[in-house]
C-alpha cells in the first residue's frame, strides 16, 4: 500500500509516518523543506524515539520523499496512491491543493480506486477545508467524479512533538501518548483501516474535546509562560500561578464540554489531569513559542479560544479564564513570529478594541469583549510591576 504524506515535519515524522508505516504502507513524504527531502530520498529511513524513561527507539523504514515543488511528480505520486494525509498547518493546505488536485485528475482519468485524503492538522473540519481547495482546481465534471471515488474525512491528531535539537536533521523525539480519531462516516467502504487510528461516526465531540483541552490549555500555559520570561512548557507548568491559570481555563472549558456532549464528569476530570502530565512531560523540552505560534490563528473564531468562550456564554457561562487567555494572546509580541508582529501592528494601527473585533470577530458590545479588555489592561500592570 502507498500513502502520499504532506509535511515531513514533527508530526509529519513523529507521528503520521511512523503509524502508517507500522500499518504496511511505504511512505512518500511531499515537503519543501529540500534539507529533509534530500535526506528522506538517500536514507529512506529515519528513526523515532520516545520521551520517556526508556527512551525506545523505532526505525521507520521503507520511505522516500519529493519536493513539493515539482508538482509534475506530487501529482504522479498522489495518482498512484491508497491514502493522502497532511501536517503541514492548516493555512498551509490552499498551497498543497493544486498538486493533489491534479493527482485526482490523472487517477480518475484511468482509475476508479478509491482514494482517501486526511488532514491531520489542528483545526475542526481540516479535511473539509482541504477538500474545497482541491475542488477549486477541479472542473465541474471532475468534481462530481471526485465525489465519487475520493473521500476527505476529518481527523483529530493528538501527539506533543516540539522542534526538534538533533544533530540528525531526520530524527525525532515525541511524547509517549498518541491518539488519532477519523470520521468513519466521511468514508468509502472498503478501506483498509489504519493501526492505531480509532473511527468514530461523529467526529466533532472528539475534535472539540481535544482542541478545547489539550490546545486551549497548552496556548494558556505558553501565552502566561511567554509574559513571564520562560522559555518552555515544562519551565511555565512548573510555576504555580500559571498551573493554577490553566487548570481554570481547562475547568471552563470542561464544563461546557460536559454541558454540550454529556461528558462523563469524573472522565473528563481524569482527562484534564492526564493532560496537565503531558504538559510537565521533563523528558521534552517545548518552547513556548512554539506552542504559540500563529497567534492569529488561534485567535480566530472557530479556534481553541474564541469557540469554547462564545459556546459557554451561549449556555449561559461567563468565559472568565478563556478571555484572559485571549488577553495573553493578543500581547504575544515574539518578534520572529510573522502573526504576532502583525497582530502587534494591528493593534497600534486600529486600537486593541477593533482589533478584538477583528481577529475574533466578537462585536464591540459583548460582554466577552469588555472581559478581554479588561484582563490586556490586568496583565499589562502585571508585567510592569
Ligand atoms: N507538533 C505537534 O505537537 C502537533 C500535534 C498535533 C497536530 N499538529 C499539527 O500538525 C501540523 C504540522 O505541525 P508540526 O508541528 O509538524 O509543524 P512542522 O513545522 O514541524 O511541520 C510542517 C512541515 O510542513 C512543511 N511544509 C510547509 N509548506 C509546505 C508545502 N507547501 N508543501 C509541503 N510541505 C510543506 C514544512 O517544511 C514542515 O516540514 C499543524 O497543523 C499542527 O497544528 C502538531
Ligand atoms: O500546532 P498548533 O500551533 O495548532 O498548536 C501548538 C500545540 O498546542 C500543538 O502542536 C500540540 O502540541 C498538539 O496539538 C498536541 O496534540
Amino acid at each position: 500500500m502507498r500513502a502520499v504524506h504532506f509535511g515531513a515535519g514533527n508530526i509529519g515524522r513523529g507521528f503520521i509516518g511512523l503509524l502508517l508505516s507500522r500499518s504496511g504502507y511505504e511512505v512518500c513524504f511531499v515537503d519543501v523543506n529540500d534539507t529533509l527531502v534530500s535526506l528522506l530520498q538517500q536514507r529512506g529511513e529515519y528513526t523515532v524515539a520516545l520521551a520517556n524513561e526508556a527512551q525506545e527507539a523505532a526505525v521507520v523504514r521503507g520511505v522516500t520523499a519529493i519536493n513539493g515543488k515539482d508538482l509534475e511528480r506530487v501529482a504522479e505520486a498522489v495518482a498512484n496512491a491508497d491514502l493522502v494525509t497532511t501536517a503541514v498547518g492548516v493555512s498551509i493546505l490552499k498551497h498543497i491543493a493544486e498538486g493533489i488536485a491534479k493527482g485526482i485528475e490523472q487517477r480518475l482519468s484511468r482509475s476508479n480506486a478509491p482514494l482517501h485524503i486526511i488532514a491531520c492538522e489542528n483545526a475542526i473540519g481540516g479535511s473539509t477545508q482541504l477538500k474545497e481547495h482541491v475542488y477549486s482546481h477541479l472542473s465541474g465534471e471532475m468534481r462530481s467524479k471526485a465525489d465519487q471515488y475520493t473521500a476527505f474525512p476529518d481527523a483529530a491528531v493528538d501527539r506533543i512533538v516540539p522542534i526538534q535539537h538533533h544533530e540528525d536533521p531526520l530524527h525525532v523525539t515525541v511524547e509517549p501518548f498518541y491518539e488519532w480519531v477519523v470520521d468513519r462516516s466521511g468514508m468509502i467502504e472498503g478501506f483498509t483501516e489504519i493501526q492505531g487510528v480509532h473511527y468514530v461516526d461523529e467526529l466533532t465531540p472528539y475534535i472539540e474535546r481535544k482542541l478545547f483541552t489539550v490546545n486551549t490549555g497548552h496556548c494558556c500555559a505558553a501565552y502566561l509562560g511567554y509574559l513571564q520570561g520562560f522559555q518552555t512548557i515544562q519551565e511555565a507548568m512548573a510555576d504555580q500561578g500559571i498551573t493554577a491559570q490553566v487548570r481554570q481555563v481547562l475547568e471552563e472549558t470542561g464544563e461546557l464540554l460536559v454541558k454540550k456532549y454529556a461528558f462523563d464528569s469524573q472522565e473528563h476530570k481524569n482527562y484534564i489531569h492526564k493532560i496537565l502530565d503531558r504538559f510537565r512531560n521533563p523528558y521534552l523540552t517545548d518552547e513556548v513559542i512554539r506552542v504559540g505560534r500563529s497567534p492569529i490563528r488561534k485567535l480566530s473564531p472557530n479556534d481553541r479560544l474564541v469557540r469554547p468562550a462564545l459556546q459557554a456564554f451561549e449556555l449561559g457561562m461567563t468565559p472568565n479564564h478563556l478571555a484572559r487567555a485571549m488577553a495573553a494572546a493578543l500581547l504575544f509580541d515574539h518578534t520572529e513570529d510573522p502573526e504576532a508582529v502583525e497582530l502587534q501592528s494591528t493593534i497600534q494601527a486600529m486600537g486593541l478594541g477593533r482589533a478584538v473585533t477583528h481577529y475574533t470577530g466578537i462585536p464591540e458590545n459583548h460582554p466577552v469583549h469588555g472581559l478581554i479588555l479588561e484582563h490586556v489592561h490586568q496583565l499589562k500592570q502585571q508585567v510592569h510591576s
